[in-house]
């Protein structure tokens, strides 16, 4: 059987997709099958891995499994969420309007052009604003929100003179955050509708070039500050834009999503895993 798998990416987040009605993997190997193919020269390539699964329940289309490059589970991926939506109307599994499940929960999906998805995420929880967490004899005055899964807004004046590996991994792995560690958004406010972002991801160990829930957590947080509007465009570090739109406690995440190519896997890369 060839191994088929689709490489797509979402304003820069790129991820491996796989349909489990024509690759079927056992769960167990799942993680590894990411920690393997996420690598940028021994494998495929990407910062996260999604399997498909079809469900025939009425309620929802299909469930997926979302994997990091470093084969840790997470709960949720914005932009990963856009690819899966798309791939899933691609391959007959959904329709343009479509509901799918995730461990953090359903979410509702719409491809709204040719190669633009806009996503509802989860309800946002666990707000804190305003908390303050040492670092190597400096204070952050740093805030978090779970948008799916835990982030940590930064706000400053100048992303381009952040090193945003180094403060974003002393931040991800605080004792304050333990265990689950956090994502960590860097923001600039250029207008209330407009920010850009740079955020170090859980899980990939570094900066991506863009980060969905982490683009809906800065909006969330920048509103509930008083220091951005509802509807926001999101410049993120690979320079393409992301819109997010709140509607009460309800957050939109729309952008563009681009299949790269279909590809045959190998099999041998899979040995010894
Ligand atoms: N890139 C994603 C977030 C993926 C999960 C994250 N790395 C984590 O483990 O929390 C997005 O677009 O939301």
């Amino acid at each position: 059987m060839d191994l088929v798998f689709y490489k797509m990416q979402g304003s820069g987040n790129d991820f491996i997709l796989f349909d489990l009605n024509s690759v079927p993997v056992n769960i167990s190997q799942m993680s590894a099958w990411a920690k393997k193919l996420c690598q940028r020269c021994f494998g495929v390539g990407a910062d996260g891995l999604i399997f498909l699964e079809e469900v025939r329940n009425g309620e929802i289309d299909f469930k997926w499994h979302f994997y990091n490059a470093d084969g840790t589970k997470a709960e949720m991926c914005g932009n990963g969420a856009r690819c899966a939506a798309w791939l899933a109307n691609y391959l007959g599994l959904a329709g343009k309007e479509q509901a799918f499940l995730t461990e953090a929960g359903v979410i509702h999906a719409e491809i709204v052009k040719e190669n633009e998805v806009k996503v509802e995420l989860t309800e946002p929880k666990d707000l804190k604003l305003d908390v303050k967490i040492f670092i190597d004899e400096n204070d952050f005055n740093i805030h978090y929100v779970n948008t799916g899964v835990p982030h940590v807004v930064f706000f400053t004046e100048n992303i381009k003179e952040i090193d945003v590996n180094k403060i974003g991994r002393r931040i991800r792995f605080h004792d304050y955050f333990s265990p689950s560690g956090s994502n960590v958004n860097f923001v600039q406010i250029v207008k209330k509708d407009f920010i850009l972002l740079r955020t170090y991801e859980r899980g990939v160990e570094n900066e991506t070039y863009a980060c969905g829930t982490g683009a809906a957590a800065s909006v969330y947080v920048g509103f509930a500050l008083g220091l951005l509007n509802r509807e926001v465009n999101v410049v993120t570090s690979g320079g393409e834009k992301l819109k997010i739109f709140l509607q009460g406690e309800r957050i939109f995440l729309q952008g563009k999503t681009i299949l790269v190519y279909k590809g045959f896997l190998n099999k041998k890369i899979l040995e010894n895993i």
